[in-house]
């Protein structure tokens, strides 16, 4: 009998690294001659799924409310494969929403993909936030989220064609976030889209799944999202560039993610190599999001870890 104990445990070293940035698991061409829709395509994970998408052919619209992003990124993707359209739109708007598809179809014909990227968030205690603070992140998370996907769905639906619809969501849709009580109940509206409308639509040929980033940093997180991490992470780490490998130590993988490890999902999820899935949010954290200590830390409140003095009223 070996005695296991007496043998050397070499180190942990985490999950494997990512293949490089430009390849794909999907043939060649998976999307020639089809159009992707990306809310938020101009900026971080958006963009990174926009990426994937166009190294495989497709053409693509991406819509958000800031036109100087939209440019730049539409400058950037432009050189991955087809072509590109920006559309400035504010998703909380249905009447914009329907002028996205209209241009896009104008442009290249009705979007057989729509990734639901757009979102918004900023961490704050629940009791010190505003109505309108959480009007806003629901209203863009969730109502934006609807209001395009009710809008693939007509024309889908009134066209007789097929079509699919991712929707970004997070894992705090399951287990509630902390600090992020509007996000976290608008990312759980998000899931439950998802349920509904992959049944209410199968009939229709229309696929409709969620897909969770995990950790995967990036330049465009916005500066609450970074002030966060920030407060993961001890100040001497940001100071000497090591906050990655920091953070990559909380993490069960060892590592972060990149952005293209969710971009090559998406593409898969919208692919015919994924025509039975369906009414599924697809986890791409590594396991992050299962974490559970054999011990459990010291409760920390909400005020306390974002250095908050009483609540005032
Ligand atoms: C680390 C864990 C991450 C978990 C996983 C999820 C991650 C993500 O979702 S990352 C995506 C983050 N990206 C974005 O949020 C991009 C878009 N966001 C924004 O543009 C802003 O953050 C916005 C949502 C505040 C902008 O929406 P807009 O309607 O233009 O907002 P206003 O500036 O008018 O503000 C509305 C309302 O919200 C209050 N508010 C804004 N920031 C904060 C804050 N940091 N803390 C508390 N309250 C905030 C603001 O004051 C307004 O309320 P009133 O003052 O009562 O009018
Ligand atoms: N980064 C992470 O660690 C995680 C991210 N996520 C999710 O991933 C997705 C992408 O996040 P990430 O790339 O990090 O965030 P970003 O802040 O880079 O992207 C958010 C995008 O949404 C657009 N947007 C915001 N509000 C509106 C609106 N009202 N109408 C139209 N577009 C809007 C923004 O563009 P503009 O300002 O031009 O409108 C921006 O391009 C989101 O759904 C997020 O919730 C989930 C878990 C973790």
């Amino acid at each position: 009998m070996t005695d296991h104990a007496s043998e050397p445990t070499p180190p942990p070293h985490g999950l494997p690294a990512p293949a490089p940035a430009g390849a794909s698991a999907l043939p060649d061409g998976t999307y020639d001659g089809t159009v992707v829709l990306v809310t938020g395509g101009g900026t971080g994970l958006g963009k990174a799924i926009a990426a994937e998408f166009a190294r495989l052919g497709a053409d693509l619209v991406i819509a958000s409310r800031k036109e100087e992003r939209l440019k730049a990124a539409r400058d950037e993707l432009a050189g991955l494969g087809g072509r590109v359209t920006s559309v400035p739109c504010d998703i909380r708007d249905p009447d914009r929403v329907a002028e996205v598809f209209d241009a896009a179809q104008e442009a290249y014909g009705l979007p057989d993909v729509l990734v639901n990227n757009a979102a918004a968030n900023f961490p704050v205690p629940a009791e010190d936030m505003s109505p309108n603070a959480w009007r806003s992140v629901v209203d863009i998370t969730l109502s934006g989220t609807f209001f395009m996907t009710r809008e693939f769905g007509r024309r889908h639906l009134a066209a007789g064609t097929p079509g699919s619809v991712i929707s970004i969501g997070a894992s705090y849709a399951w287990t509630g976030g902390p600090g992020f009580a509007h996000s976290a109940a608008a990312k759980a509206g998000v899931k439950s889209l998802v349920e509904s409308l992959a049944v209410e639509w199968g009939p229709y040929g229309i696929q409709v799944n969620g897909l969770v980033p995990g950790l995967m940093p990036h330049e465009d997180m916005t500066a609450d999202i970074r002030g966060n991490l920030d407060r993961a992470t001890p100040a001497q780490e940001h100071a000497s560039g090591d906050r990655q490998r920091e953070l990559s130590s909380r993490q069960p993988a060892l590592r972060v993610g990149a952005p293209r490890e969710l971009g090559w999902a998406a593409a898969f999820l919208a692919s015919p190599y994924a025509r039975f899935i369906t009414g599924h949010t697809l986890v791409v954290d590594g396991a992050n999001w299962q974490r559970r200590g054999l011990v459990s830390p010291e409760v920390v409140t909400v005020r306390e870890q974002m250095g908050r003095g009483p609540f005032e009223g």
